[in-house]
């Protein structure tokens, strides 16, 4: 038996993929039209069995905690003689580079947004806090894109730290795989959300030192809820393989991509392209700074061929 083994039974009960796909109880298949469209829309290739087995029961088990979260929040301001606050909840989602994290957190965010008693769940990726691409360039980071020292770790404590306080519109940057930067004409903005949902590699991560600027603080510890997609190292790399190629003929194309070179590539060319720039930055980053954040979450959701999650492991 391995150590990660025994840890995992030490901290986590663990589901094969059957028995979680009953834990959905009563929660009903009763996705409306535009929902159903809506899921379809983010990934042709993402089953309905996947979304029945996998994510309901999440999505019920993710109501029952926040409800009991915002009943304590009552008892407490009850206790403090405070007038009823209201804090968002924030669920957070990491894993590799290519394991289908931002495809994960909007089957959530369509998922959760149907319980009346969240209605409003907001979704923001860390993607907007890697600094500007100028800024990496000049600081010799640009292959170190998703490592911790790419981010702006400041902006992102002050952001979550914002909105955790119950601020309203507070600004994300927001990234675009296209030119590979921060736009720089466009924010996101997040107005007192029930729920927030945020998405990263680093979600998780403390290996940065916390400096005097990041108040002390880790991202984690505004994090009520974290998730983990897990998945063998060699699918990663086949799915961000596939993804490059998906890439080449969408967003490389066109002419103002960052990548827009790569448009030209063949097959073969392009595949070991993607497999070079997986060996030499999103391999090593996920065995350095992802992998080992992993027995942080509250809950990891491992995938094994075509995405389908074979088990879940819930942090006891
Ligand atoms: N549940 C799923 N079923 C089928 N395909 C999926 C699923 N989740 C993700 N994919 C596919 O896997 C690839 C990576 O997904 P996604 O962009 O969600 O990953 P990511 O972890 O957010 O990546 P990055 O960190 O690079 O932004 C995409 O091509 C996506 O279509
Ligand atoms: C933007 C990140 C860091 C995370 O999503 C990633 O997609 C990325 O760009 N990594 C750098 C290497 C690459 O191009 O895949």
């Amino acid at each position: 038996m391995t150590a990660t083994n025994t840890l995992h039974q030490t901290l986590y009960f663990s589901f094969l993929r059957q028995q979680w796909s009953e834990l959905r109880n009563s929660v009903p298949l009763t996705l409306s039209e535009d929902e159903l469209a809506n899921l379809r829309g983010m990934n042709e290739q993402l089953s309905l069995d996947e979304v029945t087995d996998i994510y309901l029961p999440l999505s019920r088990l993710l109501n029952l905690i926040i409800d009991s979260k915002q009943q304590s929040s009552v008892v407490l301001d009850q206790f403090l003689n405070h007038k009823p606050t209201k804090t968002p909840y924030i669920i957070s989602i990491s894993g590799s580079v290519a394991v289908g994290k931002s495809t994960t957190a909007r089957i959530l965010q369509t998922l959760l947004q149907r319980w009346p008693e969240h209605p409003k769940v907001e979704l923001v990726t860390t993607d907007g806090f890697l600094y500007p691409l100028a800024e990496l360039t000049h600081n010799n980071l640009l292959k170190r894109k998703g490592f911790p020292e790419s981010y702006d770790m400041k902006m992102l404590i002050d952001f979550i730290s914002a909105v955790k306080a119950g601020e309203p519109n507070v600004s994300a940057p927001l990234y675009s795989h296209v030119t590979y930067d921060r736009l720089t004409d466009e924010v996101q903005n997040i107005n007192q959300p029930d729920i927030l949902i945020i998405e990263g590699l680093n979600v998780l991560q403390t290996a940065l030192d916390p400096s005097p600027e990041s108040k002390s603080s880790f991202l984690s510890d505004y994090v009520d809820f974290s998730i983990y997609v897990d998945a063998e190292e060699s699918l990663l790399k086949e799915w961000y393989q596939q993804r490059f190629l998906k890439f080449r003929q969408g967003a490389f194309s066109d002419p103002k991509s960052f990548f827009h070179h790569y448009s030209q590539l063949s097959d073969d060319e392009a595949n070991a392209t993607a497999a070079n720039i997986w060996d030499t930055i999103n391999g090593p980053n996920l065995q350095t700074n992802i992998k080992p954040s992993r027995e942080r979450a509250n809950l990891i959701l491992k995938k094994a061929a075509n995405h389908l999650v074979d088990r879940v492991l819930l942090r006891k």
